[in-house]
């Protein structure tokens, strides 16, 4: 029998499995086209039947008192600030129905940052009891930029920035995922066949949605004057630079998400920080109103009860002692991309939060148990002065953000720093040399957790002239230019390219094309923006590059492996000639080699303005050649000073 995933969704809905000759007749045409195809079985519809009693099982099970309405475990940790709908009906409903819930950031910086987890965690917490769970990108929503709470209007972003924001905010998303899968294990939530997540991208349907049919279906119900009463709208029009059409519409757009995403996964719940009550409220009005006039009634969406009707509700705001908000517009985000917060400063963070807040914290970062989470605190009593419970605390977060090993690791250098008051060798309390960062783990594969960073900068003359095989090198996906030209002969590596078609994507759908072999001219094919390149090797090694004028390259004194000029070669004819000349001793060319092999820098380390010396992993013959003869330079400048001292 051939099913889709549109007749899994028909059939939730009453309409028994149906099969591609009835979905061409009950879905529009455009529709069908975008349904992915997959062929199930009885099997398929046997394991939902299963996963269905299951639920009404434990939905028995909670009315005796056996099991815990994950509302009401959601409540204990302090997860509800507002409600949007009756607290009785949403308990009700946790309790009936296997909803799935959502919460949606938008791309408008380059990453997440530890105020975004507040509004994940009650989902992270859902999705383990066996709800769906979606994060929503923003990729639609952040071209208008939501206007609630801000009095000036936000500064525009470039596509091409957009696009590299969202797929650096994808990315962290599958790493949070990850972890959460990971922790999940951990406290022992055995994961079952029904527990469903996603990723979506609001691009997806925004990009093709017709104006036309939103203002039909739910620009007609919408009344202008509960609109124009809400508190955003009146005090960015008196107070702040006024409010555009785009930005009075953006709750609309929010509400219309949710529409779809009730549509397509079951989510009648949307999950918020506390400044998203208002959005959250206008969804549900946008939510009725979609579903209401819904012409086609193979495609209409129960509306049998107060069961059936979407629910959110907001999560507390995590603010800085100050009391402001922690988030990027207010400029005091700890970020959750290592590269720009270090694991070792976010561990730093949680520890050093006052013991008044650890255990509010504990509740809310942590899937620790209540009672352990008590134990904790009794202990930590004992001497407050170890900060037992903060520890524990930034522990988990890390594991949470950057997995476990990470959080070790990070423990274990603050316990050596701050502990015995010592450095330790190899210790990282610095973020990684510049162009080691974009290595990956030696001898790993390379993971969410240990991924090298995701965002850098290459010039113009390198993507515009040069082959793909330089570029992958360059940007630190192969060890040398012919490994570069193996993986691009093998077709290992993949670019941002739109769906299954040799040309540019679309800027904010994430779609991937081998790479070939190719002539320089094919690469700026692929140019989002005629700016930004998607490069990825693996499944997590992942590189969004911006191409930069080399003026400005220069200017910001960055160099990429394989640059003309600037390789080992020169580099060391360079030394050579200046320890012919008398211009440097000895032991200021044996200090650069030994102290910077392989790590790119300006030479300011050891004093000379001079570069120091990069060693590609691969050496070439001409390389080991002026080693060799740079060696017995030494060598005799050696025994030369040797003889001067005697
Ligand atoms: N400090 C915070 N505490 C609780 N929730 C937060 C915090 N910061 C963001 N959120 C929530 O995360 C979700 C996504 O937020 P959004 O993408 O707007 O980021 P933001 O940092 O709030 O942006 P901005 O500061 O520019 O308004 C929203 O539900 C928002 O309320
Ligand atoms: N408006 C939300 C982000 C968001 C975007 C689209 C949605 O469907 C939901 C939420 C915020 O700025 O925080």
């Amino acid at each position: 029998m051939a099913i889709t995933t549109a007749s899994r969704l028909l059939s939730s809905r009453g309409a028994g499995p149906v099969c591609h000759s009835c979905l061409r007749v009950l879905v529009p045409t455009g529709d069908y086209a975008r349904i992915q195809k997959r062929y199930i079985g009885l099997k398929y519809l046997a394991k939902v039947d299963e996963a269905e009693k299951e639920w009404q099982a434990r939905a028995v099970k909670i009315n005796e008192g056996e099991v815990q309405n994950t509302w009401d475990m959601l409540q204990e940790r302090g997860y509800i600030k507002d409600m949007a709908g009756s607290e009785d009906i949403i308990r009700e409903l946790m309790r009936r129905k296997r909803i799935a819930a959502y919460v949606g950031i938008d791309p408008t910086a380059s990453s997440m940052h530890v105020g975004h987890l507040l509004p994940l965690m009650p989902l992270f917490w859902m999705y383990m009891h066996g709800y769906g769970a979606f994060t929503l990108i923003g990729g639609a929503t952040a071209k208008i930029g939501d206007p609630t709470g801000r009095l000036q209007s936000r500064t525009a972003i470039s596509r091409a920035d957009m696009t590299m924001n969202m797929t650096k905010i994808h990315f962290q998303l599958k790493q949070l995922w990850t972890n959460v899968e990971a922790q999940a294990r951990r406290h022992g939530y055995q994961k079952q066949w029904a527990w469903s997540r996603g990723i979506k991208n609001n691009n997806a349907w925004w990009n093709s949605e017709p104006m036309l049919e939103i203002l039909k279906r739910v620009g007609t119900s919408l009344r202008m004057g509960q609109m124009l009463s809400r508190d955003t709208v009146k005090q960015k029009m008196t107070k702040g630079d006024g409010m555009s059409f785009a930005e009075f519409t953006y709750p609309l757009m929010q509400g219309w998400d949710w529409f779809k995403l009730l549509g397509s996964e079951h989510v009648q719940m949307q999950i918020g920080g506390s400044d998203q009550y208002g959005n959250i409220i206008t969804g549900i009005e946008v939510v009725k109103a979609a579903r209401a006039s819904e012409p086609d009634p193979a495609l209409q969406l129960p509306a049998n009860d107060q069961y059936d009707d979407p629910v959110g509700f907001t999560v507390p705001l995590l603010t800085d002692s100050s009391g402001a908000k922690f988030g990027k517009s207010a400029g005091n985000a700890l970020w959750l991309d290592k590269f720009d917060t270090s694991i070792f400063d976010l561990y730093g963070y949680f520890v050093r939060r006052p013991d008044a807040d650890v255990e509010r914290l504990l509740r809310l970062f942590t899937f620790l148990p209540l009672d352990v989470i008590q134990k904790t605190m009794e202990e930590h009593k004992l001497d407050e002065s170890k900060r037992v419970a903060q520890h524990l605390l930034a522990y988990e977060t890390v594991a949470l953000i950057h997995g476990e090993h990470e959080a070790t690791k990070v423990r274990l250098e603050h316990q050596q720093m701050y502990g015995k008051r010592q450095l330790v060798p190899g210790m990282r309390t610095e973020p990684a040399a510049p162009g080691d960062e974009y290595k990956a783990v030696e001898g790993h594969p390379t993971t969410p957790n240990n991924k090298p960073r995701v965002d850098m900068k290459l010039p113009e003359s390198l993507i515009m002239g040069k082959s793909i095989a330089n570029v992958l090198y360059a940007a630190g996906l192969a060890s040398s230019k012919s490994e570069g030209h193996r993986l691009a002969v093998q077709e290992a590596v993949y670019i941002g390219a739109a769906a299954g078609q040799r040309r540019v994507m679309h800027p904010s759908q994430l779609s991937f094309l081998s790479v070939k072999l190719w002539f320089p001219q094919e690469t700026q094919k692929y140019l989002i923006e005629g700016k930004v390149l998607i490069l990825r090797k693996g499944k997590h090694n992942i590189r969004v590059i911006e191409m930069i004028p080399d003026e400005e390259y220069n200017k910001l004194g960055l160099t990429y492996p394989g640059q003309p000029g600037k390789g080992a070669v020169r580099m060391l004819n360079e030394r050579l000639k200046r320890i012919k000349a008398g211009l440097d001793t000895h032991d200021e060319v044996t200090a650069a080699l030994v102290a910077k092999q392989g790590k790119k820098d300006t030479g300011e380390a050891d004093g000379t303005s001079y570069p120091a010396i990069v060693f590609p992993e691969e050496k070439s013959r001409q390389q080991q050649a002026m080693e060799a003869k740079l060696d017995e330079e030494l060598r005799k400048s050696k025994n030369s000073s040797d003889s001067e001292s005697w």
